[in-house]
């Protein structure tokens, strides 16, 4: 390391947690390998993801330029902690939106953010679920999509296998700017046993990696669903928490749920709980977003 050194500010969503780097004008040079290190809970300072906040007409990227295009002043620039770069990230994005008010660079009420994923839109809300006292802010995630191929009987699309389960579980991919695998468990107990220190096995095997969500699907009342999720995150392991992860999670169990099923779901994670509401072809993310530290770190 050089005696170089920049501002990180440490933040998370439900316990998924990241590494934020202020590059509003994208002077930096964030190397794969700077995202590893900076990612590594023993060598660096620790997240499951790095997020650049950098100014959209700054950053040499045509998802970037679009987003200017789109009217997103800001850009989150996303990495996973092995260094490969996310199209979206639904807890960060909460994330990132804080620190944009927090530091008083954004005030309007609602906030446009650039993604690879396209523009989302951020607004403060009020949803927190007791015993939750942190700022929550709602995204609109946008359209999602399902496999054709989801038509088998089941409504599944891919099979699963994973330490802790011994026969593969059928799964449905459900793409959400990032892709997703979600698995139904008939029980808590099934979902606490897995061993999520390896990577599930997807068959077929997605090109680019996937998101692997296990959950156990229930149903609150008539207008409230509820999941309970764990999931291992592509480019990451197991993480405390998956926000793209939640909405496939929720519009999966909707979709098994069949005709009548609620549009407003609770999603319960092991570092807390987000909530996904469906809105015709769109789908709402809400959830708390933390900022806890702020110090500086070699730059390399
Ligand atoms: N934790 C995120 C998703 C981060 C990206 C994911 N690991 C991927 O590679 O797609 C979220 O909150 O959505």
């Amino acid at each position: 390391m050089s005696n170089t050194s920049i501002h990180f500010t440490k933040g998370h969503g439900t316990g998924n947690d990241f590494v934020l780097i202020d590059d509003a004008e994208a002077a930096l040079d964030i190397t794969p390998g700077y995202v590893q290190w900076l990612a590594d809970r023993h060598l660096g300072i620790g997240g499951d993801g790095i997020i650049r906040i950098v100014r959209s007409r700054a950053l040499d990227d045509p998802a970037a330029a679009r987003a200017a295009a789109d009217g997103a002043e800001w850009f989150m620039d996303y990495s996973n902690a092995d260094g490969s770069v996310a199209e979206m990230c639904g807890n960060g994005v909460r994330v990132f939106a804080h620190y944009l008010y927090a530091h008083g660079l954004a005030t309007t009420e609602t906030l446009r953010v650039g993604t690879r994923d396209g523009v989302k839109i951020v607004r403060r809300v009020d949803i927190a679920y007791p015993g939750d006292d942190a700022d929550w802010f709602s995204v609109d995630m946008g359209t999602w999509t399902i496999s054709d191929e989801a038509g088998r009987h089941d409504g599944t699309d891919s099979l699963v296998r994973v330490s802790g389960l011994e026969v593969p579980r059928p799964a449905l991919t459900v793409d959400m700017g990032n892709p997703h695998a979600v698995v139904a468990l008939a029980e808590l107990s099934e979902l606490s046993e897995l061993d999520l220190y390896h990577a599930p096995s997807v068959d077929p095997v997605p090109s680019d990696g996937i998101n692997v969500e296990f959950i156990v699907p229930g149903q609150l009342d008539e207008e409230h669903g509820s999941v309970t999720m764990r999931v291992h995150e592509r480019g990451v392991g197991e993480t405390q928490s998956c926000g793209t992860g939640a909405c496939a999670a929720a519009l999966a169990a909707r979709l098994w749920a069949g005709s009548g099923a609620p549009d407003v779901w609770r999603v319960d994670v092991p570092g807390g709980t987000l909530q996904v509401r469906v809105d015709g072809e769109r789908v709402h993310l809400a959830g708390p977003a933390e900022l806890v530290a702020d110090g500086t770190v070699a730059f390399r």
